[in-house]
């Protein structure tokens, strides 16, 4: 993610506190009443700028979003969209993802979407890869028994790095495409990295994996 300076950004934050939730901690296990409905929980790990969640907020009005992303200046782009779309069931929060457990409580979310996560290509640093098993085991503690991650990218050596650790952590692969934009697969709706990448020609790997057997 090439990250420029965004003059106003956090303070852009502050002012839509409705929206980019400040003091996530104090959430922690209360997100259902942060939203107007009580409904199912899907969050965007690495969200970016934006536009997964707000198309996804608006396709799916009984499923509640929270995208995530550490940059204060990237995600401002994400409140940007979601200032537009005026949806109620989408949340932004500006932290990192490391400390997921500290603003969800074990089992509160229903879905964890990772997509086009940082590759991270050098193996000393593979312990950064959000598909890294510490990850693993953070988006167990937070997901219901029934949750699941989905995940995509256009990085081919990220992909089989993921499927393998999803694998030993002895989670089930219930899904899998190598070529998403030539399957039959419905509904998919774009990233901003996926539209710039899948232009280019690359291929899309998806995959949805659960913990439960
Ligand atoms: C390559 S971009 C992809 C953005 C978006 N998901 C897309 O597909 O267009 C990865 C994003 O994940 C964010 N990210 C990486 N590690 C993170 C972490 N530990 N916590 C929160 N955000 C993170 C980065 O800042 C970056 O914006």
């Amino acid at each position: 993610m090439r990250l420029r300076h965004k003059p106003g950004a956090a303070d852009q934050i502050k002012q839509y506190a409705h929206y980019v939730i400040p003091n996530p901690t104090e959430q922690k296990g209360k997100w259902k009443q942060v939203f107007e409905k009580e409904q199912p929980l899907h969050i965007e790990v690495g969200t970016g700028r934006g536009r997964f969640m707000v198309e996804m907020a608006k396709a799916n009005p009984h499923i509640n979003y929270i995208g995530i992303e550490k940059y204060t200046s990237v995600i401002s782009d994400a409140l940007d969209k979601l200032i537009e779309a005026e949806v109620p069931n989408l949340k932004l929060l500006n932290v990192d993802a490391q400390k997921l457990t500290d603003f969800f409580e074990d089992g509160e979310v229903d879905r964890v979407y990772l997509n086009f996560s940082d590759p991270w290509p050098k193996v000393r640093h593979e312990k950064r890869r959000l598909t890294y098993k510490t990850f693993l085991s953070m988006y167990q503690q937070i997901l219901h028994a029934d949750g699941e991650i989905h995940f995509k990218t256009d990085n081919q050596g990220l992909f089989e790095f993921s499927i393998m650790s999803m694998a030993n952590f002895g989670m089930t692969i219930h899904f899998l495409s190598l070529d998403l934009h030539n399957s039959e697969f419905e509904g998919n709706i774009m990233t901003e990295y996926e539209e710039k990448f899948s232009s280019k020609g690359n291929r899309i790997y998806r995959v949805e994996a659960a913990y439960r057997k």
